[in-house]
């Protein structure tokens, strides 16, 4: 679990983060969303220890990452994985080299220990024959599986996702979110999650957290998302119409209205309030 207390951090006059709280729970995706500009990056940069915030705490298992000594620090970065935008694997180095990295960087294993790891994890991300291939061979999902597999190699207790589904078909999107989903509650991770993925948002938001100019403007989990009274988000998550008929058909079904001999355009056309009854 990571606890997040009165974070403020801000650049030169400017207040980026304006004093958060926020709870990320372990065994779940906690999800940041909101729109550009409105500080999630500025925000994860500060838990991972990236940026030294102005005020507040940041409490790994009730351990103050602020003011933690340099060595407490090393120790809790050794339990944080990172999966990164763009997967960032080393163009030069194999997908086995690529995940063998963090093992090489901070563990004494022997070599044949260091691949026993590697190939569990790939095969755990379903990559059981890309162990000799180059970045440049492999497509862009399973450059995200081989960015999973190093994030995890090292048994982490936090995992923090920079946009994992950027530059993803939504199909593959779906894989990647569902692994992350799995293995965040198979190990018991505290997962953070910075997306724009309104899919993904409904498919894995166990808590879901809305930034909005720098301030918590709401949280909630995947279900609560959907009946939210917030104007600010909803304006922001319902952005088209397409999306806001989405959201009336899901609150019809959540509701049991759905009646497959009644025609869903009729039903929300009519005069009959049927999404507040
Ligand atoms: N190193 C920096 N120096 C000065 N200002 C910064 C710095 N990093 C971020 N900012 C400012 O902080 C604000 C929030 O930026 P941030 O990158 O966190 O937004 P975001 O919500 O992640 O946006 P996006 O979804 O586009 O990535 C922006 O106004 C940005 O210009």
């Amino acid at each position: 679990m990571i606890e997040v207390k009165n974070l403020k951090k801000g650049f030169e006059d400017k207040l980026v983060i304006k004093g958060v709280d926020a709870t990320m729970q372990a065994g779940k995706c906690n999800l940041i969303i909101g729109s550009s500009g409105s500080g999630k990056t500025v925000f994860m940069k500060c838990l991972v220890g990236l940026f030294e915030p102005d005020e507040g705490e940041i409490l790994y298992s009730g351990n103050d990452l602020v003011t933690m000594s340099d060595e407490e620090k090393k120790e809790t970065r050794k339990q944080i994985g990172m999966l990164f935008q763009g997967s960032a694997l080393f163009d030069s180095l194999t997908v086995e080299q690529n995940v063998m990295f963090p093992l090489d960087m901070f563990t004494k294993d022997s070599y044949q220990d260091k691949l026993k790891r590697v190939n569990e994890v790939l095969a755990r991300v379903n990559l059981k024959d890309a162990n000799k291939k180059f970045p440049a061979e492999i497509s862009g999902g399973m450059k995200k599986r081989v960015g999973i597999a190093r994030a995890i190699v090292l048994n982490p207790k936090y995992l923090f996702c920079d946009e994992p589904n950027s530059g993803l078909d939504p199909q593959t999107s779906l894989v990647i979110d569902q692994l992350i989903k799995e293995l965040t509650t198979e190990y018991n991770i505290t997962t953070v999650i910075n997306t724009h993925d309104m899919n993904s948002v409904m498919e894995i938001g166990d808590n879901i957290i809305y930034m909005y100019q720098g301030h918590k403007e709401w949280e909630g989990n995947n279900k609560e998302i959907i009946f939210n009274k917030n104007e600010k988000l909803n304006s922001f998550i319902f952005a088209s119409e397409f999306l806001k008929d989405a959201k009336d058909m899901r609150m019809l079904e959540v509701k049991g209205k759905i009646d497959n001999d009644r025609n869903m355009d009729e039903l929300l056309n009519s005069d009959e309030d049927v999404l507040n009854s």
